[in-house]
């Protein structure tokens, strides 16, 4: 035994070669582990650009994301929003270049924010949904000067213009889903799924996941995705006209047939008193067809404020007596049962958060007992309380909850239970819910079929690897400092 310590104290090297080697794999391994776990590490950006013309306004929205990470889920988001000034492109079918015009100080303003060295590279696109489709059915030529206006303007800027088109109302739809979906980090993890309720001027979106729904009932309202390794089958459906602008047209339709001089609106706040001309009233196909023979240059709009009264007039406006399928919302269309969680954006937020009323655990008793006591509100009253609020939006948040409770209770059949599902949203995560987000998505492959590759280790595995590495670094050195020095003191002294 004593022999053998002796040998190994003479002859040191094999002991030092093995902690030696045992050293440099260890670095190695931490330099690999470290450069893998963190490639590719980058804090540049890039960016893309999509104009949402809708019926009432356009907006423009910058996204970015960083440029070595286009396929993971959730890492896009919205930097910046520019609110065009005036109305929806369709607005300006008798003067196009208006439209066109209009783009440029938010287009000046996405010049600024994007850096220049990706101008070239940042795709643009221009989605347009009801307003311009209700134009292109009226008078296709005058939409079609509308697109030509607002591409000429476009294609002035530095970006990556990839065209202006309108979207179906399938595709509005299954793209808000998608937005909702990808901001709230659903669809990489397989979760079950949000549907999603877009309230519009001109029209209105409901999509969701139904499993009993396999789209062979309907196979028009079916949209099919394959994202992260998972197939969806999504329900949507868009009710052109049903949006809220183009539902109070509706609504005032109904009323002038009845009275075509004076209505008094049981949707508006005693006390409201405005002229209304017939040509602006009936100037949407919504209601073209509606004209009375004969009718006045305008008529005298009042209001009332009678809630119930209010409801029986807004349910009038939708067709329940018939449903050739097992189930309808209506108009004779196709829904399947509702199902799970739903995020309600667009003008569901800004009437709900108006009226105090996003907090969907109030019953429903309670919410119609707000509405009406809001509807019954003397007009000058209300303009009195309100000061800051635009008096077109002020005037129609009575029609518009009556409209909006209608819509979920008798349209979608939402009960006193599923309404608790329902989350009246405006942004997820600092993005705007709307259908922009998800278009960009599809259009720039951002969201894979497949589930992208995940890190080699999981984050809390890396952190662990490094410190046990570490640790193991270290006692290393520590016992090759000792052994080296105690050789050193165990050297014959020469003097
Ligand atoms: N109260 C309120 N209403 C708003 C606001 N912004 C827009 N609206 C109204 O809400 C409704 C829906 O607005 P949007 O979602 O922008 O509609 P849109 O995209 O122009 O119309 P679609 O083409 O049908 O989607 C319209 O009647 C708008 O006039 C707001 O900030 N507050
Ligand atoms: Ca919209």
């Amino acid at each position: 035994m004593s022999a053998q310590r002796e040998m190994k104290e003479k002859n040191p090297w094999p002991v030092t070669i093995i902690i030696i080697v045992i050293g440099v794999i260890v670095i190695v391994a931490l330099v690999t582990v470290a450069v893998l776990q963190n490639m590719p590490l980058s804090q540049k950006y890039k960016y893309g650009i999509v104009l949402d013309a809708g019926s009432s306004h356009t907006a423009l929205y910058i996204y970015e994301w960083p440029a070595e990470k286009d396929n993971n889920t959730g890492r896009v988001q919205q930097t910046h929003v520019c609110k065009v000034q005036g109305p929806g492109i369709s607005s300006y079918a008798s003067e196009p270049w208006k439209a066109g015009e209009s783009l440029m100080a938010c287009m000046q303003e996405a010049q600024q924010r994007v850096p220049g060295k990706r101008h070239l590279e940042t795709p643009l696109y221009l989605g347009a949904t009801a307003g311009m489709r209700l134009l292109n059915m009226e008078n296709s030529s005058a939409s079609d000067a509308v697109f030509r206006a607002v591409e000429r303007s476009l294609h002035t800027f530095p970006f990556n213009f990839q065209g202006a088109r309108i979207l179906s109302g399938q595709e509005e739809g299954a793209f808000g889903w998608v937005t909702v979906n990808y901001l709230a980090d659903r669809l990489e993890q397989g979760l079950e799924t949000t549907g999603a309720l877009d309230l519009g001027g001109a029209s209105t979106q409901i999509s969701f996941v139904s499993s009993n729904y396999d789209g062979s009932e309907s196979p028009s309202n079916s949209v099919t995705f394959r994202l992260y390794g998972n197939n969806y089958n999504l329900y949507t459906n868009s009710f052109l006209c049903y949006g809220k602008d183009q539902a109070m047209k509706l609504l005032l339709a109904q009323q002038t047939l009845l009275a075509p001089k004076t209505i008094v609106d049981p949707c508006f706040h005693p006390g409201y008193s405005e002229a209304v001309s017939y040509s602006g009233l009936y100037d949407s196909p919504c209601v073209s067809n509606r004209k009375p023979q004969g009718a006045p240059e305008a008529f005298n709009h009042t209001g009332s404020g009678n809630f119930l009264q209010c409801q029986d007039v807004v349910k009038s406006i939708f067709n329940f007596t018939y449903c050739k399928y097992s189930h309808c919302s209506f108009n004779g269309v196709f829904q399947p049962l509702l199902q799970g969680h739903f995020g309600a954006f667009s003008a569901y937020y800004f009437v709900m958060d108006f009226l105090n009323l996003t907090d969907t655990s109030i019953p429903l008793t309670k919410v119609k007992e707000v509405i009406s006591s809001y509807c019954a509100t003397p007009w000058d009253e209300v303009k009195r309380q309100h000061p800051g609020v635009k008096v077109k939006y002020l005037a129609e948040y009575c029609f518009a909850g009556a409209y909006i409770l209608t819509l979920l209770t008798e349209g979608y059949n939402f009960t006193s239970d599923s309404y608790t599902q329902i989350e009246f949203i405006k942004k997820i995560k600092g993005s705007d819910a709307g259908w922009t987000l998800g278009y960009m998505l599809n259009l720039t492959n951002m969201i894979p079929a497949e589930a992208p590759d995940s890190p080699p280790l999981p984050y809390a595995g890396y952190v662990s690897f490094v410190t046990v590495m570490a640790v193991l670094l270290f006692v290393l050195v520590i016992v090759s400092t000792r052994r080296f020095w105690l050789r050193c003191s165990k050297r014959p002294q020469i003097v």
